[in-house]
């Protein structure tokens, strides 16, 4: 029998982080931050996950987790089966061309040293693909063309693009050695309006053409929806909302969604952060800012709920939402179901 192939191409299940915060003396334990508790996801082939929550939510950390830049400190990734969290040395960069990344600062993460030609290049280089010179000037050329750029500025420096023209540079190396997936860390938030939807419309095109996939972290709500097919909120380090995307956004059912949803959200106060160990804990985390708290949410742990297998909600929803069923989870703390197959 044929190994069975996966329904989807990347599942993080159970992911935690925790960090230790400074201070502590000698005589008292470090204090600890969970700044991701037990996030589970997953992503279908050519299927786009947004990513979206305040700042300090732990979107930056489960990206940088998936791309195995940082260990977890629990659970673990499976990409195509492959649990990535077990891998190291030779066996992890046998994997690592499969996924690579686009920072939000494009002119940080490019080396201004460097001509274009050599930055598209270089993980060609390091992956041993096209050995020749001359045909990796030409897959140089062709990649530039497609991410909007031209074959003539392989010998310009990065300093001499706007933001745009970097990010494509970005991207274009992060396409290099054909990825399967891509994770995408607010790539247009130091973008103005028009330079930064013109980047969503090139990851859209290149999400088809390229057939990869893609966890795209920002929050732009508008660009989320316009981009992903499905949509996962965060809110303190978990997932408190999850599903297609017009759906979550159109009708969300956690009050912090709706705030979300609504563009009604204030400017970060640092309530979103996940709270140092020491900190009450079990209740829902949103409860001090809810304006819909029911008298259980003082009681009990919100339950997570799912509805027709596709969207799920971490609330204590009014009774009577009876079409919200509880999440059985798998041996591995992972829901049980498996994602939709991806409209596009
Ligand atoms: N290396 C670290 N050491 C200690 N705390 C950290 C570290 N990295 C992140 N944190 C903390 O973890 C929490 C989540 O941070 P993270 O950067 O993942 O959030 P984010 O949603 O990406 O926020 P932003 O949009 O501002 O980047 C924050 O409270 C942050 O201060």
């Amino acid at each position: 029998m044929p190994p069975e192939v996966p329904p989807f191409l990347i599942r993080a299940e159970g992911l935690s982080r925790e960090f230790e915060l400074p201070g502590g003396g000698i005589f008292s334990r470090k204090r600890r931050l969970e700044a991701v508790s037990e996030v589970s996801f997953s992503i279908g082939r050519q299927e786009v996950l947004g990513l979206v929550g305040e700042s300090g939510s732990g979107k930056t950390t489960i990206g940088r987790m998936v791309m195995r830049l940082l260990p977890p400190t629990r659970g673990r990734i499976l990409l195509d089966g492959v649990d990535l969290t077990s891998l190291s040395g030779r066996a992890l960069r046998a994997q690592r061309r499969r996924f690579q990344m686009v920072f939000q600062d494009p002119y940080a993460s490019l080396n201004p040293r460097m001509r274009v030609r050599e930055i598209v290049e270089e993980p060609l280089v390091v992956h041993g693909i096209d050995p020749d010179a001359g045909s990796r000037r030409d897959r140089v050329a062709r990649l530039l063309e497609r991410v909007g750029l031209s074959s003539r500025d392989m010998e310009r420096f990065p300093r001499e693009f706007s933001g745009g023209g970097r990010q494509r540079i970005g991207i274009a190396r992060a396409i290099a050695c054909g990825p399967e997936l891509l994770v995408a860390d607010e790539p247009i938030a130091s973008l103005d309006l028009s330079m930064g939807a013109q980047i969503i419309n090139l990851f859209s095109s290149l999400v088809d053409s390229e057939a990869m996939s893609l966890l795209f972290i920002s929050h732009d709500i508008p660009m989320v929806r316009y981009l992903s097919d499905r949509v996962a909120v965060l809110y303190r380090g978990k997932i408190v909302e999850s599903g297609p995307a017009e759906a979550v956004l159109d009708d969300p059912q956690h009050p912090y969604t709706r705030l979300l949803a609504e563009g009604r959200l204030p400017e970060s106060d640092g309530a979103s952060s996940p709270g140092a160990e020491g900190e009450p804990s079990g209740l829902c985390a949103f409860l001090p800012r809810c304006d819909r708290a029911l008298p259980e949410c003082r009681l009990s742990p919100p339950p997570r709920l799912s509805r027709g297998e596709v969207r799920e909600v971490l609330c204590h929803l009014p009774k009577g939402e009876s079409s919200w069923s509880p999440v059985h989870l798998t041996t591995q703390g992972s829901p049980s179901h498996v994602p939709a197959t991806p409209s596009r």
